[in-house]
């Protein structure tokens, strides 16, 4: 592997100076430079690989034991070794296979909650399930990290297929989250569902406990019967007070961001319907059959992650920008951020050594057009090269509004390219000349007026946002992190590092209470003391 490795980057350290653009010269690049499953089209051409660095990264993915582990997965190895726990969201989306966990078939099990889950969504839905004041009119889901980012994102993505009651997310522990969502709310016609994988998260818990208050407040006795949970801890769940047949189980071998299949889907499953919510499920099953079944040089998660490898590891670039020129994919950014730095951002190997390689890149974005009145300045002419991963449907779902989908079309390409080709000072020269500038002024101007091109890109193209189609797209970058993870050595699937914060909380919080346990740096006793003092008496 460190042959490759250094082979790699010493090919790009030749090859700096080449500019994408002449790498079209060779007039099969867009064919071969690009890879497609189920409807999806990557067009990778836009960066910097050429033969023989595609080659190299080929071999990285190959000897790094990329199909091995992805077999492992998938046949319910224990792949998260620091956990000792199988991997397998994938199990959520194919619900017809058997799946050998410890040698035990969970499908039956897996089944079972599917169905458990898809009878009660059609009650809410259909009003068969009542709350106090009549048919349930809004659903808010407490839960944070991948008990939220996932149901909040494909609710917000899948819209146009949103049929159900209002659907609500409260995530954050600052009150004016849940203080802001249960204003306008009747409690006697809300359904709460409390998601959480652990039933222990502070955030969820304390939302959880002022949801019950409130609807306490207003139906009385009658409050736990609006409630519902989605969690693997069934005994915590009891312990809250919610009948078991509105409690939803999974099991340790989903992860909290890789969760949004299963139960943790039930606020989605609520608002679109069973049906749209099984297609969303179909979608993930066929990227799940592309990716399992597909030569690593034609297989889709394979090549996003190798282009990611590229510009991280081998180009150096610090971040990555996902762009999706889709509104209603406002939140994939938030969701690709738990997904990736969660997933690959570690220190160690799978074996606790250092790692050789820096580990993940800082995920990033916003929906075009809105980014290029922001920060695409600082893509376009910034000092940091900062690769851009665009996404766009052909169509909209706005047939009266297909000449503004046109138009959010045309600026997505637009954008790929001019990152690519730039501006040089000739050009800007004869532009200022155009608007007349002569001499040191024509020069002083057309400086600020180069862009320095050669930005490299992706672009995802497909037809049409659907419930399968996000699906693909959720678990393509599912199995991206997953590529990325086994070629880095990393294990994609704990998450010690977000422990740390949980435990400081709790030293923290006797400080603002003015109790110093000691064991606290001066500054951050400083800051409690100032916020006992500037709260006052209250
Ligand atoms: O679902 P929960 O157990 O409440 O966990 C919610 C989230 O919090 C944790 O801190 C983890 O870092 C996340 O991976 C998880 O999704």
């Amino acid at each position: 592997m460190n042959r490759i490795w250094d082979e790699l980057v010493a090919y790009r350290r030749a090859h700096e100076d080449q500019p994408i653009l002449a790498l079209f010269d060779k007039g099969d690049r867009v064919e071969r430079f690009g890879t497609k499953a189920g409807g999806l089209w990557l067009d990778w051409s836009k960066t910097a690989i050429d033969d023989k660095a595609l080659e190299l990264l080929l071999q990285l993915a190959d000897k790094g034991g990329v199909a091995e582990r992805r077999e492992a997965m998938f046949a319910g190895a224990h792949i998260n070794e620091t956990e000792d726990r199988a991997v397998l969201h994938t199990a959520l989306r194919n619900l017809n296979d058997a799946v050998v966990v410890d040698g035990v078939d969970v499908m039956p099990g897996v089944r079972a909650v599917h169905a458990a889950m898809s009878d009660f969504a059609r009650k809410v839905r259909d009003g068969r399930f009542k709350g106090q004041g009549g048919a349930i009119t809004d659903v808010v889901n407490i839960g944070i990290g991948g008990s939220d980012l996932g149901p909040k994102m494909a609710t917000l993505a899948l819209a146009p297929w949103h049929d159900g009651p209002r659907v609500h997310f409260v995530s954050n522990v600052d009150g004016a989250d849940i203080a802001d969502t249960l204003a306008p709310l009747d409690p006697a016609t809300t359904l709460v569902i409390v998601a959480s994988k652990t039933f222990t998260t502070i955030e969820t818990m304390t939302n959880a406990e002022t949801a019950r208050r409130w609807m306490e407040r207003a139906i009385g006795a009658a409050a736990p019967g609006q409630f519902a949970a989605v969690s693997t801890a069934l005994d915590k769940t009891s312990a809250f007070g919610i009948d078991a047949d509105r409690v939803f189980g999974f099991a340790d071998w989903v992860g909290g961001r890789y969760s949004v299949w299963g139960p943790i889907g039930l606020s989605l499953m609520i608002a679109i319907g069973p049906d749209r919510f099984d297609e969303f499920l179909a979608g993930g099953a066929a990227m799940d059959a592309h990716f399992r079944a597909t030569p690593l040089d034609q297989n889709l998660p394979v090549m996003l992650a190798l282009v990611g490898i590229w510009h991280h590891q081998i180009c150096g670039y610090a971040t990555r920008a996902v762009l999706p020129y889709d509104n209603r994919l406002s939140r994939l950014p938030a969701y690709l951020q738990q997904l990736e730095m969660e997933s690959n951002g570690k220190s160690v190997a799978m074996d606790g050594t250092p790692l050789e390689r820096v580990s993940g890149p800082v995920v990033w974005g916003e929906p075009g057009t809105n980014g290029q009145h922001a920060f695409y300045q600082l893509i376009h002419q910034g000092t940091a090269v900062i690769p851009a991963e665009f996404m766009v449907a052909a169509r909209g779902h706005e047939p009266d509004l297909a000449h503004q989908h046109m138009l959010l079309v045309a600026n997505c390409l637009a954008q790929s390219e001019a990152l690519m080709r730039g501006r040089d000072l000739e050009q800007a020269r004869a532009l200022m000349a155009a608007k007349g500038l002569t001499g040191a002024e024509l020069d002083r101007q057309a400086r600020h007026r180069v862009f320095p091109g050669n930005r490299p890109s992706t672009t995802l193209l497909f037809d049409q946002l659907t419930p399968r189609m996000l699906g693909q797209i959720i678990a393509l970058y599912e199995h991206r992190v997953f590529v990325e993870g086994v070629i880095l050595g990393i294990n994609s699937f704990d998450q010690w590092g977000v422990e740390l914060g949980k435990e400081l909380a709790l030293k923290v919080e006797p400080l603002l209470k003015g109790q110093d346990t000691g064991g606290h740096d001066p500054s951050t006793v400083h800051l409690a003391e100032m916020v006992w003092e500037m709260r006052g008496a209250d």
